[in-house]
């Protein structure tokens, strides 16, 4: 057994903790440790007593009788109602350690590269580190310690009275529990490994049931009794194996279990034949008594707290390479959720985005006044790019220019790879081969070829619905402008929204006002115009709009984009047609590119999608 790798992850717990809250942490450390002394000082005690007591003959005073039990008395006093303090740390470090965990995962997964955040495997990887909890590996390590510490003292106080025999007796037992209790819990948390990912198919299966994205299909097909069907087959197959592993560990513990039990009932019952027990005053045989059995029940829990350590430490070394995990340093997400917040009483607080939006907010007491936005210039040289979990490339060998201040749009069908080539192109995804080359006015590199920050901005067809307040909605494009409600209105208004009470909440989950798809795309689209960025990309930006408020979107788009580069995704070829240039892409390739009216002349991909989609209006 490697113990080391148990005290590793024991300080390393301690010294998250520790930052997060000193005094907790040393209030259960000091305690713990105080605790163990205790426990000698009363068999001490207890000896003294019964040699004064079976002494005593009358009339020889009293007084070293009572001194003796009222130190006694005393001692038990300060163990039931001195250790008040210990029950409040431990509520702290519950409360603390869960925060921290949960703060420290979800600001790595943050700061990772998108393709590491989808890919499943890192999902179960997550999923297990969800489970780490610093707390219970803390208050563990310190049971370990005080219980290994207390046995220590019995065994050597044991060994002073010359008991080696039940010493190296219990001790072997023990020692052979210990391995076997170890090998069942370390079982039992390979199993839950392994168990990850159809654990969270129970929980997608449990969500699609009753999160309302989902409710209306199952209820219009009916397919509730299908997928609590396949819950139910899963639970029960799970709940199986789970079952199977219980249950041979169970029979393995059994046999040193058994060899425990008698052997510490043996060795009490036979204690007077132990060699030198017929010399022991009554005071030592009470003593010797009480420590041998005070030492089998201290046994039995060291042998439980180490079989949990093995648990808290696999869950640990989850937490630890989910937390080794390279980040993506190209997009930091706002320094605002890296520091931890600290209330008035200077308690932890977990960062939630309200809190951080307004704290950040709050810190900004002047907006810096709106610059004049400069054209931004993108080349794409022999891009490829692969899904990790996929055999064929999405995307071969795409080569392309958008001058400062053109207006291009994005063409294809579905699956094209159109999605792929802005997850590129922003950042989210690192490309396997080739080139991404942003250049600011006058053909100055903007940051290494990786877009500035600030240089881009984006609406993406899945954005995000946030449940906050309108103002904190678009205010996230750009956290300098929160108070600015003007600029915030204005950017509402060009993104064809009418909305204009910019501190109601959003979201009926939350007992607010719900936008509908249409007002909640305006909402992003207000977002990402905020932002004075050189180059925006539209990613199907008007999909959810009626066709007025579309056409308005698209003469908007123009109006918006002037001065600026832009990138347009979209399916309405009527739409790609005011573009500066079309690129059209089809099964990863680029096919095609070129004005409207040279894309038609050429009679090729574009011209067969546009003639087909205006058919539909002849
Ligand atoms: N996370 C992923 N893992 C593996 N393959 C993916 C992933 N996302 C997309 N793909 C695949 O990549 C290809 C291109 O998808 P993409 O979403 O870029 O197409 P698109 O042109 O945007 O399609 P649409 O017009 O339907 O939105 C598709 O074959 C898709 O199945």
């Amino acid at each position: 057994m490697d113990i080391t790798k148990y005290i590793r992850c024991f300080l390393d717990s301690a010294s998250i903790l520790y930052r997060v809250e000193r005094s907790p942490v040393l209030v259960l450390a000091v305690m713990l440790l105080l605790g163990t002394f205790i426990m000698p000082v009363e068999l001490w005690l207890v000896k003294t007593l019964v040699d004064r007591v079976q002494a005593w003959a009358a009339p020889a005073p009293i007084g070293p009788i009572l001194a003796a039990a009222s130190w006694l008395a005393a001692l038990m006093i300060i163990n039931n109602i001195g250790f008040v303090p210990v029950p409040l740390a431990m509520t702290r470090l519950s409360e603390i350690g869960t925060l921290e965990e949960q703060r420290l995962l979800l600001y790595k997964t943050s700061k990772l590269p998108l393709t590491l955040v989808e890919a499943p495997r890192m999902k179960d990887l997550r999923e297990r580190a969800l489970q780490v909890s610093l707390f219970t590996v803390y208050d563990t390590g310190c049971q370990l310690l005080q219980v290994s510490l207390q046995s220590a003292v019995l065994i050597a106080l044991m060994l002073a009275y010359g008991q080696w025999i039940p010493v190296i007796a219990i001790s072997a037992a023990a020692l052979l529990q210990m391995y076997v209790m170890g090998k069942s819990a370390a079982s039992l948390e390979r199993l839950s490994r392994e168990q990850t990912s159809g654990s969270r198919l129970l929980r997608h299966y449990a969500a699609l049931m009753t999160k309302r994205e989902a409710a209306k299909e199952i209820r219009l097909f009916d397919i509730g009794t299908i997928l609590s069907g396949r819950w139910l087959e899963l639970y029960q197959r799970q709940s199986r194996e789970k079952w199977t592993i219980v249950r041979s560990s169970e029979l393995r513990k059994i046999g040193p279990e058994l060899l425990m039990v008698l052997v510490g009932g043996l060795l009490v019952s036979l204690l007077v034949l132990l060699p030198g027990a017929s010399k022991l005053t009554a005071g030592e045989f009470t003593l010797l008594f009480m420590a041998l059995t005070l030492l089998l029940s201290q046994l039995k829990s060291l042998i439980g707290h180490a079989a949990s350590m093995q648990t808290q430490y696999m869950r640990w070394a989850d937490f630890r390479a989910y937390m080794n995990l390279e980040e993506d340093h190209r997009f930091e997400i706002h320094h605002a959720l890296e520091a931890r917040n600290t209330d008035t009483s200077g308690k932890a607080e977990t960062a939630n985005i309200g809190t951080v939006i307004r704290k950040y907010s709050d810190s900004i007491t002047e907006s810096p006044p709106n610059e004049t936005v400069r054209g931004t210039s993108l080349e794409i040289r022999k891009l490829h790019y692969r899904y990790p979990n996929t055999e064929r490339e999405t995307l071969h060998d795409i080569s392309l220019t958008i001058p400062s201040g053109c207006r291009a749009a994005l063409v294809g069908e579905n699956g094209s790879g159109k999605s792929t080539l802005i997850k590129l192109l922003t950042g989210m995804y690192m490309l396997d081969r080739g080139e991404i080359v942003w250049s600011g006015e006058g053909g100055r590199s903007l940051k290494d070829g990786k877009p500035g920050e600030g240089s881009i901005s984006a609406v993406f067809q899945d954005f995000t619905r946030l449940f906050v307040t309108l103002r904190e909605n678009v205010a996230l494009g750009n956290l300098t402008e929160m108070h600015h409600d003007a600029r915030l209105r204005n950017a509402l208004r060009s993104a064809g929204s009418r909305l204009g009470d910019l501190d109601m909440q959003i979201g009926s989950p939350f007992g607010g006002m719900e936008p509908s798809g249409g007002q909640w795309q305006q909402i992003a689209t207000a977002r990402a115009l905020l932002r004075d960025a050189g180059f925006v990309f539209f990613d199907e930006p008007t999909a959810a709009l009626d066709p007025q408020t579309e056409k308005k979107a698209f003469d908007l788009f123009l109006r918006v984009t002037e001065g600026r580069s832009a990138l347009l995704v979209t399916h309405r070829l009527g739409a790609a047609k005011l573009a500066d240039v079309i690129f059209v892409l089809k099964h990863g390739r680029l096919v095609e590119q070129g004005t409207h009216q040279e894309l038609m002349k050429r009679k090729g991909e574009y011209s067969r999608m546009f003639q087909l989609q205006a058919s539909w209006y002849a």
